[in-house]
């Protein structure tokens, strides 16, 4: 007789997952090396940006009171005392009515509060002269220190994507090497006797393999990196031994197939065979209702179905927020968004349904072939709509939520049943 499966919701089946996702700990990279790391420190500014005043315009730095009672009619004349370019600095302390000819991001003299803008001020007739018709605020035209950043400042907490503009702060403040988190090698291991590799030619009831590359293009795309087995055939002891040896030698172990109820569906047994508690073997969704977890002493084994749609819809949900965690980050799921649907969904949602869409900022739609065994879908979607179980018939303007693919950091909770 059947084992009966009990469906758990979605939102139960992350927080399992998530509960037993255990960091890895950290190592030191290269800056150049490092973007789509995770920061394993706070990024703490050791000195003000910028680390001193300067000039944000080409003109002549002076002092504001000089310039007081300008106007059109009573012209103040400036002399040029010095002439400075950015990386240059003045040795002149200005006196009165003294200006030095100054370039962006230079640093602005010893005396000077403002700068004029070479477009404010009118040449005179003497040499080294220029004269302005209207008076300049302390600080007017100024770019002051630590504007940006102030000293002692926590600029981006630990556990954040190294995104452009982090590797433009590390680099910033002098750190050529980066401490990051490690990340785990991940065993991607595709089951199944139909299964052909991609340059086999096609014989009758055999498709080639298209989950391993999916999967491996996947976790391409998270920065982590995979160790692809050879596929095994629906054979239990060939598929013990391929998983025994991918727990040797990775940090985790992606499945795709043989995870249902049928004859030749051998990864419950599997996990009964190596004695990997399963968090899950039935989620209230669709597709991607047999997504199974199991894990060994924090060793996860992600049992994703081997039909294409639900297994990228199983790694996007459990897997992708399992691997961020291992790998320290504060974000972990996908980021979330409503959308007006583009037309109408008739079907039943028995479960909760992930329609793999295309999103474009304000409207969503289905990205055609929509069931479990799509392929189609998936390289057509940006974007899954969110579709709650115990629903049906969606009508065009109705308001959906979406959550969005391949974006580097999304949210750190998961508000969806
Ligand atoms: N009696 C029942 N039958 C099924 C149930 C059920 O609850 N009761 N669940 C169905 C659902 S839902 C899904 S999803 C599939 C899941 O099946 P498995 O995870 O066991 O996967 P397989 O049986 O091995 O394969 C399913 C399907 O996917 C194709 N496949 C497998 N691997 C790959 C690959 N690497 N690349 C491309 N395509 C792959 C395979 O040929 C099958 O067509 O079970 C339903 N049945
Ligand atoms: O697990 Mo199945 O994908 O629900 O179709
Ligand atoms: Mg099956």
């Amino acid at each position: 007789m059947l084992e009966a499966r009990t469906p758990i919701p979605v939102s139960e089946a992350v927080a399992r997952v998530i509960e037993k996702a255990l960091p890895l700990g950290s190592e030191t990279v290269l800056l150049a090396e490092s973007y789509g790391r995770i920061l394993a420190a706070p990024l703490v500014a050791t000195h003000d940006v910028p680390p001193f005043n300067r000039a944000p315009y080409d003109g002549f730095a002076i002092r504001s009171q000089d310039s007081a009672g300008a106007s059109n009619e009573n012209r103040i004349t400036f002399t040029v005392v010095d002439h400075i370019g950015a990386g240059e600095v003045s040795h002149k302390t200005l006196g009165e009515r003294e200006a030095v000819r100054i370039m962006t991001g230079a640093s602005v003299p010893s005396g000077a509060n403002a700068v004029v803008m070479l477009e404010q001020a009118i040449s005179s007739e003497a040499e080294a002269t220029f004269m302005i018709r209207k008076p300049f605020a302390e600080q007017e035209n100024l770019s002051l220190r630590g504007e940006d950043m102030r000293e002692g400042e926590f600029v981006i907490p630990a556990g954040s994507f190294i995104n452009p503009g982090t590797a433009a702060l590390l680099a910033t403040f002098g750190y050529g090497e980066v401490e990051v988190a490690k990340r785990p090698v991940v065993g991607v291991l595709a089951t199944g006797t139909e299964l052909l590799e991609v340059h086999e030619a096609l014989t009758p009831g055999k498709i080639r393999n298209s989950n391993g590359p999916m999967i491996s293009t996947q976790l391409a795309r998270m920065g982590v990196p995979c160790k692809m087995y050879k596929m095994a055939s629906d054979n239990l002891e060939e598929c013990l031994v391929a998983v025994r040896k991918a727990m040797e030698e990775t940090d985790c172990l992606i499945t795709t197939g043989g995870v249902s109820v049928g004859d030749f569906d051998y990864l419950p047994a599997i996990y009964e065979r190596i004695q990997a508690e399963v968090l899950f073997n039935k989620v209230a969704m669709r597709p991607g209702s047999v997504t199974t977890v199991a894990h060994v002493d924090g060793y996860f084994l992600f049992g994703l179905s081997g039909n294409p749609s639900a297994c990228y819809t199983g790694f996007e949900l459990f897997v992708r927020p399992a691997l961020l965690k291992k790998m320290g980050a504060q974000k972990l799921y996908l980021p979330r968004t409503k959308a007006v649907l583009a037309g109408d969904f008739t079907k039943a949602n028995p479960f909760t349904r992930f329609v793999r869409a295309v999103y474009d900022g304000t409207h969503v739609r289905p990205a055609g072939f929509n069931k479990s065994n799509a392929v189609s879908s998936i390289a057509r979607g940006d974007s899954l709509i969110v579709l709650p179980g115990g629903t049906r018939g969606f009508k065009a303007g109705d308001v959906v939520d979406v959550l969005l693919l391949g974006v580097d950091e999304g949210l750190s909770g998961w508000a969806l049943s």
